[in-house]
């Protein structure tokens, strides 16, 4: 089994509603996230798939959702005045951790057609979540 990996960044704000410590106010992060992609056999390049590939599948989703966007809670009650002033904001069913994030960006990425085995994701330099299947 081959495995490839492919790093992109990116940034956005967020709150988590309801957190008990400093997450509960308004903040951002400049992020990686890693995402893995598996084949038993390798291509006439002998490449699982071009890197370039990953990138484009996944920058695309993120420029159009994720990246300097303002993610929150779909309850959040800042989102009226966000709306009011024309800020852009995306809002989601569940709170904007990083393990929903890895989930979102996993998601697009299996739609797309990639064997994705795994997004990381580094909120910070020290904090990060990873999702997977099966
Ligand atoms: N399981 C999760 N826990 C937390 C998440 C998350 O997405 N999933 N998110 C946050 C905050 O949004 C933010 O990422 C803060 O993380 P944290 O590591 O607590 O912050 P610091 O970098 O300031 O860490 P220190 O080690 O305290 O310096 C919180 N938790
Ligand atoms: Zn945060």
């Amino acid at each position: 089994m081959f495995i490839i990996t492919k790093e992109v960044y990116f940034c956005y704000g967020h709150r988590l509603m309801n957190h008990a410590g400093k997450c509960r106010n308004l903040h951002g992060h400049s992020v990686k996230a890693a995402i893995s992609i598996a084949s038993e056999q390798l291509n006439d390049h002998a490449m699982v798939c071009d890197f370039s590939e990953i990138k484009q599948c996944v920058e695309s989703y993120i420029d159009e959702y994720l990246d300097h966007n303002f993610l929150l809670h779909k309850d959040d009650p800042i989102m009226p005045v966000l709306h009011a002033n024309n800020e852009r904001f995306l809002a989601l069913d569940e709170h904007p951790t990083a393990e929903v994030i890895s989930k979102m960006i996993y998601q697009h990425i299996k739609k797309s057609g990639f064997n994705v085995t795994q997004v990381t994701l580094w909120e910070t330099a020290s904090a990060y979540a990873c999702y997977q299947e099966n």
